[in-house]
């Protein structure tokens, strides 16, 4: 097998990369007829099997779990999972041929050894999905032709995904049928169905393809939504121990306080975000931003690059090959850091003191939501792929740090975006080494500007908000907002 988009002319490939269309609410009317009474059998029960197949059930389908005979036998956590929540769990041999739709939710890393095990007892006709792109795009495999192929990937971690859900809303979404595998043009309705199931039509849909969501989903991860979030972490709470902030404060307003101001973004855009901010704070926190995005620029394009070329896919398969290695060891070293090992202290933060306190982390989203969405629209990725990818998962990630640092973003992540994530961190660090040098703690961990008026200068504070909401993120943002009318508040 090779890569997919590899093998693409470059008329095809940005064909496929700019397959993308915001789908009307109105075309989900149907809901989820087209699977209701089929057979839906899922191949694992992880972080989005489990959530998935929650909602997917709650939507009244007919779901089941097939897992490794290991995991049955050793009672594992996937097995825990689906029985515990009243589901049938069976072998590959006793759910597979009966099944109408495949769900392929295992880790990246296994998809050619489960579609090699499963595709063989799946009866003629049925179809197999996946919630990624990157068994299809970065290694090419090639599915049975009688069997229709497609791809509901939901823009979020699992967890996020069953939590939107139950607050009666959902998560962004891309649907795609694989133009390799549609030979009864019924690929569309059936991911329209599923994606309706999972409630991510209530969020937003995008029309794309597999070669779109895995090249933008790539990027999104490893840059800012876990890259970006486990460095700021990281270097603010050590900068504000070098500073002689109490730990236990400065731990608490990092675990909480990516959830907090993000959850300004996901409402009302960087803008709504930067006016939480005094204008002191306001145009303090866009100057360091503008310098943070021309230090991270190079590195941002570089992951896009690597991403595109399949350099990247190359790299972590060869860590695949050598028994996740560095993933493994990259994780135990997060698991050291100070942050992840000093607990939250007790003090009450307010809701605003996490915006005044935390001025570089403002800073740090801002920078890392437009260089991602800068650095995918420059690579031929559509403005509202970018959008999800960026802006708004951004929250839906910061609320796993908030549970538990960055080892349950990283617990629920998949592996590919943990792998990814550590990639950017390592070279993101060092990348920032003189602008931390700079950082005292009017910027992070102290009230910025409290000390003096709110006085600012006009022509500035006006230049200012002319570039923010001039973004083309703001833009569009505002436009797939519009739709999101059943989004409800989390902080
Ligand atoms: N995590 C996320 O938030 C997102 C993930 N995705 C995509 O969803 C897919 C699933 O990812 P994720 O939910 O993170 O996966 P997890 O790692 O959370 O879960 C994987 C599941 O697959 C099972 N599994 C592992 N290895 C094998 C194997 N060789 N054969 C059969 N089953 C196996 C595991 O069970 P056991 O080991 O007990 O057998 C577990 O139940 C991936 O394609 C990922 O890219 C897409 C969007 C977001
Ligand atoms: C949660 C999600 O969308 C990621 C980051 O792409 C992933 O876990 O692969
Ligand atoms: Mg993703
Ligand atoms: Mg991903």
């Amino acid at each position: 097998m090779s890569n997919y988009f590899n093998t693409l002319s470059l008329r095809d490939q940005l064909t496929q990369l700019g397959k993308c269309r915001f789908m009307d609410p109105t075309e989900f009317s149907d809901g989820v007829t087209a699977l209701k009474g089929k057979k839906i059998v899922i191949v694992g029960c992880g972080a989005q099997g489990l959530n998935q197949g929650l909602n997917m059930r709650d939507s009244g389908l007919d779901i089941a779990y097939t897992l490794r005979d290991a995991a049955i036998k050793e009672k594992r956590q996937s097995y825990i999972n689906a029985s515990e929540n009243g589901f049938t769990v069976g072998t590959y041999e006793e759910l597979i041929p009966s099944a109408d739709l495949v769900i392929n939710l295992t880790p990246d890393k296994q998809h050619t050894q489960v579609v090699g095990a499963v595709m063989p007892l799946m009866k003629k006709g049925a179809t197999l999905s996946y919630s990624h792109g990157f068994n299809i795009v970065e290694e090419g495999t090639k599915i049975r032709e009688d069997l229709t192929v497609i791809m509901v990937a939901p823009k979020s971690p699992g967890s996020e995904v069953r939590e939107e859900y139950k607050r009666g809303f959902g998560v962004p979404t891309l649907i795609a049928v694989h133009p390799e595998n549609d030979p009864e043009g019924k690929g569309l309705e059936q991911a329209k169905a599923y994606a309706a199931a999972t409630g991510g039509h209530k969020a937003g849909v995008l029309e794309s393809s597999f070669v779109a969501e895995v090249k933008s989903d790539l990027m999104g991860e490893q840059t800012i939504l876990c890259g970006l979030l486990q460095t700021g972490s990281i270097l603010c709470f050590d900068k504000m121990i070098e500073k002689g902030i109490e730990p236990g404060y400065a731990s608490k307003l990092i675990q909480y306080g990516w959830e907090t101001i993000t959850e300004g973004m996901k409402y009302g855009g960087i803008t709504n975000m930067m006016d939480r901010l005094s204008n002191p704070a306001k145009i303090k926190a866009f100057e360091l931003s503008e310098e943070l995005k021309d230090i991270m620029r190079p590195l941002f394009q570089k992951h896009m690059d690597d991403i595109m070329t399949g350099y990247f896919s190359k790299t972590m398969m060869e860590d695949w090959a050598n028994d996740d290695k560095n993933l493994l060891t990259w994780r135990a070293a997060t698991g050291e850091t100070a942050f992840e090992k000093t607990p939250a202290g007790s003090d009450s933060i307010s809701e605003q003191e996490y915006y005044d306190n935390g001025v570089l982390m403002v800073a740090m989203v801002r920078a890392g939501v437009e260089l991602a969405f800068e650095s995918m629209t420059e690579s031929g990725i559509i403005g509202e792929s970018a959008y999800y990818e960026s802006l708004h998962e951004t929250p839906l990630i910061a609320n796993t740090i908030a549970r538990k640092k960055l080892f349950e973003m990283n617990r629920v992540i998949s592996d590919t975006a943990e792998y990814g994530c550590y990639l950017f961190d390592h070279a993101c660090k060092p990348l920032l080494a003189d602008f931390m040098k700079k950082v005292d703690t009017d910027v992070i961990g102290k009230h910025y500007g409290e000390e003096r008026d709110n006085g600012v200068d006009n022509a500035k504070l006006i230049a200012v908000n002319k570039k923010l909401r001039e973004h083309p993120v703001e833009v569009v943002g505002a436009r797939l907002r519009e739709s999101m009318t059943a989004m409800k508040p989390i902080v």
